[in-house]
């Protein structure tokens, strides 16, 4: 995509020359491609890779997770890391493969527990929910960098439930609907716009309740965030005690504070959760927050990059710095720029590479 962006500028140049066009539109400006060309650069020479265990549905078809791909890619960028994606099928991960295929089984916890840290995007639909579970409670137990989102964030619960609080019928009533601790459930969001829809969809507000979180350091101190949803179940608010009783904090909510938005792990070195989607807005030179900070907890970076947040114009060691946050909101990623000026996110057609 990033050389695509040069090698389309170069060809509209030929064309414009050609046919003399230039002559006629003389008011068009000469567009600034010195962020992209940096960005070419900063990119072609990452060699230090950073290890994402992507565990979803669809690992077989990677253009379903593009955008996670993406954020991923702008957030390794910003490390200074290559991105390795390793994509692990949930079901693979489950005890029945075990038993099934021991060989598939082997790899897929392979793959994943030779990872830096592991991602368990959104989905719908209860096959391979067990797999992620196990996933989530490997990254909470084993203390490795974690970012659940959506579906993600959903499981991370009902696998906090059924561990820590042993619930161990824990379930969310999208997969379960008899079950006994309905730790997740259908929240359906009237809306007007979509008649009959019950998808909670779009952009909405989430507050910090708690300030000092890594997510809200994250995001630059901000008061609220505004990203993207896509869902129609959530963390039942009634049991939302009982989970902070024994460790998990919700840190992020809507308006009401009885939409559950950000959950984390104090005691983790990074266990974020998110019901929204952040991957949606993060862009080129503006990875998205909670990416940024799965990608730098999984490089070793973390720490660095919350202690440079919300001072001023700082530089971390690896060349990034970041701007003083102005105001108190956060509407599309940090902007985050390397020491000499220069935007460090790359974006393009890959991802790094896949396994
Ligand atoms: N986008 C998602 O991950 C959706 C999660 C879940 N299936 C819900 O509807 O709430």
């Amino acid at each position: 995509m990033f050389i695509m962006v040069l090698l389309l500028h170069q060809s509209y140049s030929v064309f414009n020359q050609s046919i003399n066009i230039s002559i006629i539109f003389s008011v068009a400006r000469e567009p600034d491609l010195q962020e992209w060309t940096a960005r070419t650069r900063v990119y072609d020479i990452l060699h230090e890779p950073v290890r994402i265990a992507m565990v979803g549905k669809y690992t077989g078809l990677s253009d379903s997770y593009l955008s996670v791909l993406k954020a991923l890619l702008h957030a390794s960028v910003a490390c200074r890391r290559k991105l390795v994606v390793e994509w692990v099928a949930a079901g693979d991960l489950e005890d029945v493969t075990a038993t099934e295929a021991p060989d598939v089984y082997k790899n897929a916890w392979d793959l994943l527990k030779g990872s830096d840290g592991v991602l368990v995007p959104g989905g719908f639909g209860d096959r391979g929910v067990q797999g992620k579970i196990l996933a989530a409670k490997y990254a909470r137990e084993n203390k490795v960098p974690f970012l659940g989102i959506c579906l993600g964030m959903q499981i991370a619960v009902i696998e906090f439930a059924r561990s820590a609080l042993g619930l161990h019928d824990a379930n969310s009533t999208e997969f379960d609907p008899e079950t006994s601790h309905p730790c997740v459930i259908f929240m359906p969001e009237g809306s007007k716009t979509y008649m009959g829809g019950t998808m909670r969809l779009g952009s909405r507000r989430t507050y910090f309740k708690v300030p000092n979180c890594k997510s809200a350091k994250l995001y630059s101190n901000a008061s609220f965030v505004d990203e993207r949803h896509r869902h129609r179940y959530e963390v039942n608010p009634n049991m939302v005690p009982q989970f902070e009783n024994a460790g998990l904090s919700f840190v992020g909510r809507d308006e009401t504070g009885r939409r559950m938005e950000i959950i984390e792990l104090p005691s983790h070195p990074y266990f974020v959760g998110t019901q929204f989607h952040p991957e949606f807005k993060s862009r080129p030179g503006k990875p998205s927050a909670l990416f940024l900070g799965l990608v730098a907890a999984a490089s070793g970076q973390l720490d660095a990059v919350l202690q440079n947040y919300g001072n001023e114009s700082k530089v971390l060691p690896n060349g990034i710095s970041n701007g003083k946050p102005t105001v108190k909101t956060y509407q599309n990623g940090n902007a985050i720029k390397s020491s000499n000026g220069s935007l460090n996110g790359v974006y393009s057609n890959g991802n790094g590479v896949h396994h």
